[in-house]
């Protein structure tokens, strides 16, 4: 089967496209296609599958396959490129839309520049606290913030977050330090977390920026990650180490993300999107 992509990435956050206005594909060939287009040695290497497609109560609609073949509920890399895609190859008419993604409808907002969307800002909503709509097991409370959580021996604090999708957030003194390999994977499929989860290190920097690393929930480590950063920003705002309502730089592994959670629990995220390649990926039934 011939299968026509679009190749794009948020800061280096990579999925392969499939536009479902033009393209008839039976939706339970889903999760393999993801596992098979994301590896880089059989496939065509990302860190999973997007599929852009009509939707009734948006401009358009967006969902994410990890590359496990696992379905993420959102991803703001990916909502940024579905909303580029969108602009540049006329499903929309005009710079601001809404998205319709499994966690619900976001709004986009295209900055373009010759025609091109130089940078999209995309309002991600209200975060998510309380424990059971993570979600996280234990005692149902408001918030879960710098929470004891021992780990293969190392005793960390969690903050738990989620923006549609779920991420235990972790302070590190020094970025280079954070133990994303060592318990990433752990920490991802930890019994805690019965839907899995991102895990994000945060170095604070100032009280208006960040650095960041995250092993993501069906991907492992990624350049970067639109819905931790927010997650992010969120948890460091909880645990007083940036000013609430200012727009934060979040320094991520392939560049920045300003994110902003303003007075009205409204978490906007602004940043590049970027089409690396389009061509035609060959599905054999046999791999
Ligand atoms: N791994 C995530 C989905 C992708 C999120 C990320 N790539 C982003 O940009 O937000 C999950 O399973 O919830």
């Amino acid at each position: 089967m011939e299968i026509p992509f679009i190749k794009m990435h948020g800061l280096g956050n990579n999925y392969i496209y499939l536009d479902l206005f033009t393209l008839d594909i039976n939706e339970k060939l889903l999760p393999t296609l993801a596992q098979r287009v994301s590896n880089v040695n059989t496939g065509i290497g990302s860190d999973g599958l997007i599929i852009i497609h009509p939707s009734d109560v948006a401009e358009v609609g967006m969902r994410i396959f990890n590359k496990d073949g696992s379905e993420g509920k959102s991803c703001g890399n990916g909502l940024r490129c579905t909303a580029k895609y969108a602009y540049e190859y006329g499903i929309v008419d005009k710079k601001k839309f809404n998205i319709e993604t499994k966690a619900g409808l976001v709004e986009a907002e295209v900055f373009e520049h010759n025609g091109k969307a130089e940078h999209i800002t995309i309002n991600m909503g209200s975060p998510i606290f309380n424990r059971s709509s993570i979600p996280m097991a234990g005692e149902e409370s408001e918030k879960v913030i710098k929470e004891p959580f021992l780990i293969d021996d190392s005793q960390l604090e969690v903050t738990a977050v989620s923006m549609g999708n779920p991420h235990a957030v972790f302070f590190v003194e020094k970025i280079e330090e954070a133990p994303l390999y060592d318990l990433g994977p752990s920490i991802e499929k930890d019994s805690r977390f019965p839907e899995g989860v991102n895990v994000e290190f945060i170095e604070v920097v100032s009280d208006r920026e960040l650095n960041f690393r995250v092993w993501e929930r069906g991907s492992g480590v990624t350049q970067a990650c639109g819905t931790g950063a927010c997650a992010a920003v969120v948890a460091a705002t909880l645990n007083n180490h940036v000013a609430r309502n200012e727009t934060i730089t979040v320094h991520l592994q392939g560049g920045d993300l300003k994110i902003k959670w303003d007075q009205e629990n409204q978490v906007w995220m602004t940043g590049g999107a970027v089409i690396t390649a389009i061509g035609t990926y060959y599905f054999h039934d046999k791999e």
